[in-house]
């Protein structure tokens, strides 16, 4: 069932064998024009650290970006993720990634949808069997990407679906589910028996927290601005920073260097 954003209190604190899923832009890092122009600073570095050795490695980036992406931005950690909506996952810290593979239709219409729009501050962004249309720096354009989206999945075979934001539009298969992914680390040694939390800031997350609240976890919307499965809500970045700090032991940390190792 949806609820209304405005109404929805702060998460309770998890009691009991516990485990995080984390979505990243707009939960941990603000929103900037250009998927490039984002930073992580040590702290949100030392607070993932922390976080992950309180919980036994229960802990687990669920993102649109790709792993390799996720691990630019967090780097030396290779923390366990699933990207591109859970089309890759890496199960284990610093194991293997399980790469998603590039559909050769989706890198001809990239092109093609790019010269259309044929706006500098319009940025396409190939993510392998993704394809994501950012907006944000023209937002004017939104309608039109969207469009085309739309046209380019009349084209392609059954198997693709379009997902559209605040910012931007994206083509991805109907496998991309950030639910999916959640259910699959739960199957996992780390996370087994353990309630999971989620914090999301987007539409891709709501499938997430349905998934969540089907497990009996706890869902966290970060900043709404419409409807959504999840019961709790955080008003921004850094209230969802305050709140995992608050959540963080002390007393069991690694640096983000003893982690890489
Ligand atoms: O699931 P997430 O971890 O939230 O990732 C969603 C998308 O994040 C990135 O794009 C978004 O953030 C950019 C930086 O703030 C912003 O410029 C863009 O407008 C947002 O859509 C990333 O580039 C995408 O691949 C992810 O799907
Ligand atoms: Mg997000």
């Amino acid at each position: 069932m949806r609820s209304k954003l405005s109404n929805l209190p702060v998460p309770e604190v998890p009691q009991g064998p516990w485990s995080l899923f984390l979505d990243i832009d707009g939960t941990l890092l603000e929103h900037a024009a250009h998927p490039d122009a984002v930073a992580v600073d040590e702290g949100l570095r030392a607070l993932l650290v922390r976080l992950e050795a309180q919980l036994d490695g229960a802990l687990a980036f669920i993102t649109g970006r790709s792993i390799a992406a996720v691990d630019h931005l967090f780097q030396p950690l290779r923390l366990r993720a699933a990207g591109l909506y859970g089309l890759e996952h890496r199960l284990v810290r610093d194991g293997a990634v399980e790469a998603a593979v590039e559909p050769a239709d989706i890198a001809a219409l990239a092109d093609e949808i790019a010269a259309e729009l044929d706006n500098a501050d319009v940025y396409i962004e190939r993510k392998g069997p993704i394809l994501a249309i950012h907006t944000r720096a023209a937002p004017h354009l939104l309608k039109r990407a969207t469009d085309l989206v739309e046209q380019a999945l009349n084209r392609l075979p059954a198997g693709y679906r379009v997902l559209a934001g605040n910012a931007g539009v994206e083509l991805m298969p109907l496998e991309a589910a950030k639910g999916a992914a959640i259910r699959r680390f739960m199957q996992t040694a780390a996370f087994r028996g353990r309630r999971p939390v989620f914090l999301g800031d987007d539409t891709s997350d709501e499938n997430g927290f349905e998934v969540v609240n089907e497990l009996g976890g706890i869902s966290v919307r970060i900043k709404p601005q419409g409807s959504t499965a999840a019961p709790f809500a955080l008003a921004g970045v850094d209230a969802a920073l305050a709140w995992l700090d608050g959540l963080a032991g002390r007393g069991t940390a690694a640096t983000p260097a003893e982690m890489a190792k």
